[in-house]
């Protein structure tokens, strides 16, 4: 018996198909490839590139992107400090379920907090793979895709991710 969080009297349920078989039925070993960066940095155009360039060789992946979860799981968090660190949480605990499935899970978010970014990796030893889009804030700026930094510029989006909100790059990252 285990008592974890809230939650007591849990017991963890066993499965009669485990990891190895996955791994053999899928002929894949599962993972976590973790895209980090500022807005506009081009995440999620590398999360696609990449989840193609597997399909192309017959493997399966599938992308959890930031901006896709918060339609969703994660519809009832914002971008105050505490509800960025639960979206990672979350996102993080669903990476680790598509990885246990024996998926290449590609996880692409800013994630801006190293303590964050580092909570996932514990729970993924041997497979998570952190990627930085090291791109400066100026050429993110430039490119604003979506019109973001000019509303958090003129102060109608506030705590804005590299403008008055912070991001800690990586000091441990695998590119
Ligand atoms: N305040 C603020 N700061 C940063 N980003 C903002 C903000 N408000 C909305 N957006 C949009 O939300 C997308 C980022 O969501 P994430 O879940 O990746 O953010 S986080 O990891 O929880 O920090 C981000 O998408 P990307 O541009 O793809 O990174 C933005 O479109
Ligand atoms: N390697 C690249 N070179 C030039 N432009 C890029 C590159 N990667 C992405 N972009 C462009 O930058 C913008 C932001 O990319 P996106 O993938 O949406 O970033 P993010 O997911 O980090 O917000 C898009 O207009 C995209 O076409």
């Amino acid at each position: 018996m285990s008592t974890m969080g809230n939650s007591t009297n849990i017991f963890w349920q066993e499965s009669p198909v485990g990891k190895l078989e996955r791994r053999k039925l899928l002929n894949q070993k599962g993972c976590v490839v973790w895209i980090t960066g500022l807005s506009g940095s081009g995440k999620s155009t590398l999360a696609c590139s990449l989840s193609w360039e597997l399909h192309t060789r017959g493997k399966l992946s599938y992308i959890l992107d930031g901006d896709n979860v918060r339609h969703g799981l994660n519809k009832d968090l914002g971008f105050k400090a505490e509800d960025r660190t639960e979206n990672i949480r979350r996102v993080g605990e669903v990476a680790k379920l598509f990885a246990d499935a024996g998926l290449i899970c590609i996880a692409s978010l800013i994630s801006p907090y190293g303590k964050d970014r580092d909570a996932c990796r514990a729970m993924l030893p041997d497979a998570f793979i952190e990627v930085f889009m090291n791109m400066p804030l100026a050429l993110c700026e430039e490119r604003d895709p979506k019109g973001l930094y000019k509303l958090a510029r003129a102060g109608k989006i506030k705590g804005f991710t590299g403008i008055d909100d912070p991001y800690e790059p990586p000091l441990n990252c695998e590119n």
